[in-house]
C-alpha cells in the first residue's frame, strides 16, 4: 500500500565533482520498521541520509519522504522528521536542560523534558554546559533532539558511534520502543551485531550501490548456512547421507570434522541426526548456524 511506505528512493544519483558516492540506489523504507544502511567506510551512506533529509539535491533520480521531495518540502516535512548526523550542531554555551527547552520551542511536537533526560542518562548532568559534556554525552543529547516529540519518521547517522556499550544498548531499546509506538526508523551504523538482533531490515552498500536488502531472514538467505561435526573416524565406514542442500562437504585431515555448507539448514541437520541417531554415533561439537550478517558483509567487500 502507497501510504505503508514512507521513503521511496530510486535510482538516486549524487556526486562530489566527478566522484559519483551514490551511483543509483533503489530503496524502500515502510511505515513502522527500523531499517538499518550498512556498508564500509566511504560507501555512500551519509551521502544518501544527506539526499533523505534534503540537505542535497539528486543529480538524477528521485527521493520521495512521505510523499515530498525533500530538498523542495522541507519546511512541510520538519515537523513530521526527526535527525540526527554525524556531527552534532549543539550549542556549546547552552546547558542540557536548556538545549532540550530551546529545541521544544522550535518544535511543533511535545515532549517530557525530564522524562526524556531520564531515557538518555543525563539527569545528573542537567545544568551542565554542553561544551562540558564528554563525546558520549553530547552524542545522546544529539539523540534526545532527534527523537523529542516522536517524530513520524527518524533519520539516525551512526547514533551508537562513540558510545559505551551500555549506553548503546539503552539507546537501542529507546529506537525499538519508537518503532513500537508507531515511529519510523531509518539508521545507519557498523554495528553489525546489533543490526542483526535489532533491524527489521537492512541494506548493504558498498560503493555507491546497494549490494543486497531485505528482511534479515531475506539478506541471511543469500548465503548458506554451516553445519559442523566431529563424526569418529569409525562412523564413516558407513556412507554419510544425501544432503539436500550441500553445496559443500568437506572433512577435515584426520576425517573426522564434517563442515557442511547447504541452503536447506533444517532438513540437512535432521538427515544428519538420522543418520548418526541410526548408527548409534555421538557426533561431538555439533554446531549448525545461519550465516552472520558480518560474513555477508566482508563477502560484500570482498566482491568488487
Ligand atoms: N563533501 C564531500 N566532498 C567530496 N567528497 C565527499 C564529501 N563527502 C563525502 N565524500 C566522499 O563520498 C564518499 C561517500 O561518503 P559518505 O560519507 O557518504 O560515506 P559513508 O558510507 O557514510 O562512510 P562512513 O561509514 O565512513 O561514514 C566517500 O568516498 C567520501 O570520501
Amino acid at each position: 500500500m502507497e501510504d505503508d511506505i514512507v521513503i521511496e528512493i530510486s535510482l538516486l544519483r549524487f556526486s562530489y565533482d566527478t566522484f559519483a558516492a551514490v551511483d543509483g540506489v533503489d530503496l524502500t523504507v515502510r511505515r513502522g520498521e527500523i531499517f538499518a544502511l550498512l556498508g564500509t567506510n566511504g560507501a555512500g551512506k551519509t551521502t544518501t541520509l544527506e539526499l533523505v533529509e534534503g540537505f542535497r539535491r539528486p543529480e538524477s533520480g528521485t527521493v520521495r519522504v512521505l510523499g515530498h521531495d525533500p530538498a523542495r518540502a522541507r519546511s512541510l516535512l520538519k515537523p513530521r522528521m526527526g535527525m540526527m548526523l554525524q556531527h552534532a550542531g549543539l550549542i556549546e554555551e547552552l546547558s542540557v536542560f536548556e538545549t532540550l527547552k530551546l529545541w521544544g520551542s522550535l518544535t511543533t511536537r511535545s515532549d517530557d523534558v525530564e522524562e526524556l533526560l531520564d531515557r538518555i542518562e543525563l539527569v545528573h548532568r542537567r545544568d551542565t554546559r554542553v561544551e562540558q559534556l564528554s563525546g558520549g554525552e553530547k552524542r545522546r543529547l544529539d539523540f534526545a533532539l532527534a527523537i523529542y516529540g516522536r517524530p513520524e519518521l527518524i533519520v539516525l547517522d551512526e547514533p551508537t558511534t562513540g558510545l559505551d556499550p551500555e549506553s548503546r544498548q539503552r539507546l537501542w531499546q529507546t529506537v525499538e520502543r519508537l518503532r513500537d509506538s508507531g515511529s519510523t526508523i531509518l539508521l545507519t551504523t557498523h554495528y553489525l551485531e546489533e543490526a542483526e538482533s535489532l533491524a527489521d531490515r537492512v541494506a548493504i552498500m558498498h560503493q555507491g550501490r546497494i549490494s543486497v536488502a531485505g528482511t534479515l531472514p531475506e539478506v541471511l538467505g543469500t548465503r548458506p548456512s554451516r553445519i559442523t561435526a566431529r563424526v569418529p573416524a569409525s562412523a564413516l565406514e558407513r556412507a554419510l547421507p544425501a544432503f539436500a542442500g550441500a553445496l559443500k562437504s568437506t572433512l577435515d585431515d584426520t576425517g573426522a570434522l564434517l563442515v557442511l555448507e547447504t541452503t536447506a539448514l533444517q532438513e540437512d541437520l535432521g538427515a544428519l541426526l538420522r543418520w548418526a541417531g541410526d548408527g548409534g554415533i555421538e557426533l561431538d561439537r555439533l554446531t549448525a548456524s545461519q550465516a552472520s550478517l558480518a560474513e555477508i558483509f566482508l563477502t560484500v567487500g570482498a566482491n568488487r
